[in-house]
């Protein structure tokens, strides 16, 4: 699977720039100049606003979207339970709780399946916090073999989602115009924005990482300098499509997750009537073959922070809720280093997961694409003997890791819980994940007077 993609051909068109202003209309003279909320709009469409932080919040923060529609977002029947929740429900009182345990988990990959839709192929498999509280995170996976009705549109009130693919193809129709996610690249649909998800390619499979409060964004590169990691014009929103499908007797199902359960309502048009738009809250898409990856050009192993693609901060500076970071074929050159990642125990949280290829951790197998890992606070890990071993002996000359591969990490600063789903249900935990990867550590010590330690 290739891990770039920046040089093929798209079937779609898209704007340029993470979070920026843009506009976008499929009809001339669609947005009003000057203005917002015209007496009559133009072409007899609706303003709409939609809000992705509080009207008050910083200007440098402040992240909103005017949409110009041929109805109103509201015009649907009031909701009703869907009863597909226990799957997604988080666990809080009424259904059980977090599983928080100390212990390192590996889960083997998880299966393809081809009944399920989006709305019904996602499971939550762990995370912290609570989307009613706007705190935290919903670590997720999904595994979809089916488009979504035609005329179905899905939304989350709970938080944005950065949408990991690791198979198969994404046709997304949103709100906003329509985006193709293809092997490689990542997906963030913000909180509220209406989607439908069509394969046009056979089953797809990958992670949702849902952030619940704030957005995402672009870390600070501090002496780095201008550019490298992810650019801001790597990134990809969509421009302005709708669809007109306004005839009698069209019902049109609207599924919404609202504090982790599903619902429906229903509406007698399509919800992607959005003729033009505007602001600085939209969808966007991002190829990991174009991350600019930074490493040592002397010796020691950097933090992973250097592969972090974007960043949602919590209230203390430098310490977030949810970091995506990713792990691209790179050169190694350190002299005198052990080059895979060091031993560790820390106080942020790591989930991984594997798009493809192997990771330079986890030589000795186990850690396989479409399968996930969770290092939780202070949970000891790093590589496996074999790692271990082969890294201790190696020549050091330049090698080029990762080639075909793309492991990646959603790091937090919460500790991270596990679903009864994701814990039992999905039959995925690797029992013997600490035996395969660390009983083999023997030790080596010599006192210096040559007498063994043990
Ligand atoms: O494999 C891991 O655990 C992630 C990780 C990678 C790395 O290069 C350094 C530290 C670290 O936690
Ligand atoms: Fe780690």
């Amino acid at each position: 699977m290739p891990v770039t993609n920046f040089s093929t051909p798209e079937k779609y068109t898209y704007l340029p720039g993470f979070a920026t202003y843009h506009e976008s209309e499929a009809i001339p003279n669609t947005i009003p100049i000057a203005q917002n909320a015209p007496q009559k709009p133009a072409h007899g469409l609706y303003a709409e606003k939609l809000s992705g932080t509080a009207f008050t919040a910083p200007r440098h923060e402040n992240q909103q979207a005017w949409l110009y529609r041929i109805v109103p977002a509201s015009a649907h029947s009031s909701f009703d339970p869907l009863d597909l929740s226990p799957k997604l429900n988080p666990p809080t009182s009424e259904n059980g709780r977090w599983h928080q345990i100390p212990n390192q988990l590996r889960w083997s990959p998880f299966d393809l399946d081809d009944q399920a839709s989006w709305v019904d192929g996602m499971h939550l498999v762990a995370g912290a916090g609570d989307a009613a509280l706007k705190h935290g995170l919903g670590i997720l996976v999904f595994a979809v073999g089916k488009s979504m009705e035609r005329r179905t549109a899905y939304y989350s009130a709970d938080g944005d989602a950065l949408i990991v693919l690791q198979h198969g193809v994404l046709d997304v129709t949103t709100e906003f115009g329509k985006i193709l996610v293809r092997p490689g690249e990542i997906f963030v649909i913000p909180r509220g924005i209406r989607y439908r998800v069509d394969l046009p390619d056979g089953p797809a499979r990958g992670y949702i990482l849902e952030l619940y409060s704030g957005h995402f964004a672009l870390p600070e590169l501090g002496p780095i300098g201008t550019n490298g990691l992810a650019n801001g014009g790597d990134f990809q929103c969509p421009v302005a499509a709708f669809e007109e499908d306004f005839e009698d007797g069209n019902t049109y199902t609207l599924v919404a997750k609202f504090a982790g359960k599903l619902f429906r309502a229903k509406q007698d048009h399509t919800p992607f009537d959005v003729v033009g738009w505007k602001g600085n809250y939209y969808p966007y898409k991002y190829d990991l073959g174009r991350f600019n990856t930074m490493g040592t050009i002397s010796y020691d192993h950097p933090d992973p922070s250097i592969f972090t693609v974007l960043t949602a901060q919590s209230d203390k500076p430098g310490t977030a809720i949810a970091d995506f970071v990713i792990f691209p074929p790179r050169w190694l050159v350190g002299e005198d280093t052990f080059r895979p990642p060091y031993y560790h125990r820390n106080c942020m949280s790591e989930f991984m997961g594997m798009i493809c290829g192997e990771y330079d951790a986890k030589i000795g197998g186990g850690f396989l694409p479409a399968g996930a890992s969770l290092h939780n606070v202070m949970s000891a890990h790093g590589p496996d003997a074999e790692t271990h071993k082969k890294a201790s002996e190696a020549p050091l000359k330049p090698v080029k890791v990762g080639e075909g591969s793309m492991a990646f990490m959603f790091e937090s600063c919460l500790m991270v819980g596990v679903t009864e789903w994701g814990l039992h249900k999905c039959d995925k935990v690797q029992e013997d994940y600490n035996k395969e990867s660390w009983e083999g550590l023997k030790g080596h010590f010599k006192r210096p007077d040559g007498e063994a330690a043990r």
